[in-house]
Parts: structure tokens; C-alpha cells; sequence
């Protein structure tokens, strides 16, 4: 794993995805969602850091009236495995009970982590929970999770547009491959 890496886009192997590509399928994700949750009062789950800006910019397209509840959840701890352990900040107060909930989250990849907010959401009943993600790694899962993925990607560690390699990168506006060196 690389110690220099400074965060910028000139420490990316390739573009995967471009701003204008996300921009893209983000307003085609929210017109979906405007079709098939027309008529309802959407209670929004977003998972941060990560899905800071998939939630901002998809947010922005939703004309339904929407309710938002940002969740921390982390277990990468800013490198590029799982640790396995999922921490939430769920807060005391937060009760999803009868609601639509539409839970959104940047990358899914082994699954814990939405398989962990998943399970915690159905604890309290919600009357239906819908689960998007802007991207979707092509992987086995380690956890099973229903999500509609705005794009389906390699098993690659991608950064950018909220995503991180040690706190890294989250500012990029597009989606890259890190130029990660094996032998350092
Ligand atoms: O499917 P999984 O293998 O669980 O990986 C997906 C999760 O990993 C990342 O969060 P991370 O733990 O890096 O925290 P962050 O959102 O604060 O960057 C990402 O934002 C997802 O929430
Ligand atoms: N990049 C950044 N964060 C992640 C990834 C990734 O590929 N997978 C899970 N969290």
C-alpha cells in the first residue's frame, strides 16, 4: 500500500467514472424514484461519510416530500478492507416505525455494512424500505443485500466523490482506481 498518497487526482491510476457520468445516472436513479414513490412521504436513511454526495445530489432531484436522518457508519477505518466490524451512531431517538424508508449509501461491496443498517431498520418495522447505492462491486458478498445500484463496477477500490483511501479523496467529483503500488 502506498504511504505517499496525497489525495489528488493525479494519484489515480484511471478515471473510472466522470462527473458528468454520475450527474447522469444519479438524475436518472431520481426520476425512477419519482415515478415509483410518487404520492408518499419518503423517510431518507443516508450512511455517511461515504454517501455524502450521492445523498446531496440525489436528494436534490426527489419531489416527493422527504424526511432526511444521516447515520455514521464505518468499518474500513480508511483502508481498503473491511474490518468486519460495522460501527453506527444510531440514534436513540430515531424510530422508522410505518414509514417509507428509502436507505442510501454510496458503495456496496461485501455487504456488512448495509446488511447491518438493513437489519437494524426491519427490527422496527417500517411499512416498506427501499435500498439504493450509486455503485455495486461485481463480488461474492459476504452478506446479502436487496439494492437497486446506479452502476454495477469491478472488484476494485475505487475513491472519489465521497469515498476515501485514508481519509483521502473524498473531495474528487469523479470516481477513480487508486494507483495502489503492491510492492510499497
Ligand atoms: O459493503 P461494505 O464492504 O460494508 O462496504 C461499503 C461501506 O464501506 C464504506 O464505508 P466506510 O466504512 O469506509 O466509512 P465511510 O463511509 O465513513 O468512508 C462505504 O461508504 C460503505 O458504507
Ligand atoms: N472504496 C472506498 N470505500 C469503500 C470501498 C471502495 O472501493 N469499498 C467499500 N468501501
Amino acid at each position: 500500500m502506498p504511504s505517499n498518497v496525497t489525495g489528488v487526482i493525479q494519484d489515480l491510476e484511471r478515471v473510472l467514472l466522470s462527473p458528468e457520468q454520475i450527474a447522469a445516472r444519479v438524475a436518472e436513479m431520481a426520476a425512477r424514484l419519482n415515478v415509483e414513490l410518487a404520492g408518499r412521504v419518503v423517510t431518507v436513511v443516508a450512511l455517511m461519510d461515504g454517501g455524502l454526495f450521492f445523498v446531496a445530489d440525489l436528494l436534490r432531484k426527489l419531489e416527493m416530500p422527504v424526511r432526511l436522518h444521516t447515520l455514521s457508519a464505518s468499518s474500513y477505518q480508511g483502508g481498503t478492507a473491511t474490518t468486519g466490524e460495522v460501527k453506527v451512531n444510531w440514534p436513540a431517538t430515531l424510530n422508522l416505525h410505518g414509514q417509507d424508508v428509502l436507505l442510501l449509501d454510496d458503495i456496496l461491496d461485501t455487504g456488512l455494512t448495509l446488511g447491518a443498517i438493513t437489519e437494524r431498520i426491519l427490527e422496527q418495522e417500517p411499512a416498506s424500505l427501499r435500498t439504493c447505492v450509486l455503485l455495486s462491486k461485481r463480488r461474492p458478498r459476504l452478506r446479502e443485500v436487496v439494492a437497486d445500484a446506479g452502476f454495477e463496477i469491478d472488484d476494485e477500490f475505487v475513491v472519489g466523490y465521497g469515498m476515501d483511501f485514508r481519509g483521502r479523496f473524498r473531495n474528487l467529483p469523479c470516481i477513480g482506481i487508486l494507483n495502489l503500488d503492491p510492492a510499497s
